[in-house]
């Protein structure tokens, strides 16, 4: 007698599969939401409605379809550090010395990282090294915000896509966290700008807002070759791809990569971006938490999709 131990699903990308796909994903994603809460670290975004949730998948076959509250704005938060990195190595190629590319094992916001490491972060999607892209961005472009958000609302091909002035300001007076790491990137030399100008330029990057399908669409250039070279270099782009997929989701990366076994980026506003290089994107917004400052059930959502999909990279 034989026995089927596990069955992968055949990869899909036609567009009525992937919208079955997509629907079994958010009710999937509803149900475990429940078990997370919505950040407590920015006052401004506890008055987001837990039970949103929106869904959407582009294909680099041109497909694209969204499910539920896919089409509202939320707050990016460290979605932008995706974003914010791909800007600075457009004008600086080689900036990954300055923000390094190793996995985190003690989540988004630790001091004692930084500090073990002598003021280097370990990569650019925890907070020191997102500080140090902003920093650098400003130093380049006279503003950070104003690139990353300009860049976001061309990928996402959305003119609704803006920084959102109370979240900055919430997150900005109710912060401690960033303003250490902060002190001491500076006092290891690591920042070129004043304290200050980095944190105002980070809150108000975090703070740009966009939605499920302008993210998935914005996160296009990870997945689709003929974009290489027009957004970024495709050497930069793959070395993105490793990084999402051992740091993309901080310190529950490895666990993403055992469930899902896709490059993701997660933020504390509750979106997940996932890519799959080849074949296309999937974003998911749901604004509970869990303890890592994951979307619970956008990941429960993207986990549930790729498997009925069959979109791993492995
Ligand atoms: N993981 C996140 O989304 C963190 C972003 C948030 N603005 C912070 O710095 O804490």
């Amino acid at each position: 007698m034989t026995r089927r131990v596990g069955v992968l699903s055949p990869r899909s990308s036609h567009p009525d599969q992937l919208l079955a796909h997509a629907r079994a994903a958010i009710d999937h994603g509803r149900s475990a939401a429940h078990a997370g809460e919505v950040t407590s670290k920015i006052p401004a975004l506890a008055a987001v409605d837990p039970a949103s949730f929106g869904l959407s998948v582009t294909t680099v076959d041109g497909a694209e379809l969204g499910v539920g509250d896919c089409a509202v704005q939320f707050s990016l938060q460290s979605l932008t550090k995706l974003f914010a990195l791909v800007a600075l190595l457009r004008v600086e190629p080689e900036a990954w010395a300055h923000v390094g590319w190793a996995p985190t094992e003690l989540g988004y916001g630790s001091v004692a990282e930084l500090e073990r490491s002598a003021g280097r972060p370990r990569n650019p999607f925890v907070n020191a090294g997102a500080l140090i892209v902003t920093d650098r961005l400003l130093h380049h472009t006279g503003s950070a915000v104003e690139t990353v958000a300009e860049l976001v609302r061309d990928l996402a091909g959305d003119p609704a896509v803006e920084s959102d002035a109370a979240v900055s300001a919430s997150e900005a007076g109710a912060d401690h966290r960033n303003r250490a790491l902060a002190h001491v990137l500076a006092e290891h030399g690591r920042l070129l700008n004043d304290v200050d100008d980095v944190l105002a330029h980070y809150y108000a990057q975090c703070a740009i807002t966009g939605s499920a399908l302008g993210v998935a669409r914005a996160g296009r250039f990870l997945v689709d070759r003929r974009l290489h070279g027009r957004v970024l270099d495709s050497n930069n782009v793959r070395r993105i791809n490793a990084v999402l997929l051992t740091a993309g989701m901080y310190g529950a990366a490895g666990d993403i990569a055992y469930r899902v076994g896709l490059p993701a980026k997660s933020g504390v506003g509750g979106g997940v971006l996932a890519v799959l290089p080849g074949v296309g994107t999937v974003c998911a917004w749901s604004p509970p938490l869990d303890r890592e400052g994951n979307s619970v059930g956008g990941v429960a959502a993207i986990e549930q999709f790729s498997r009925t999909s069959g979109w791993s990279v492995f």
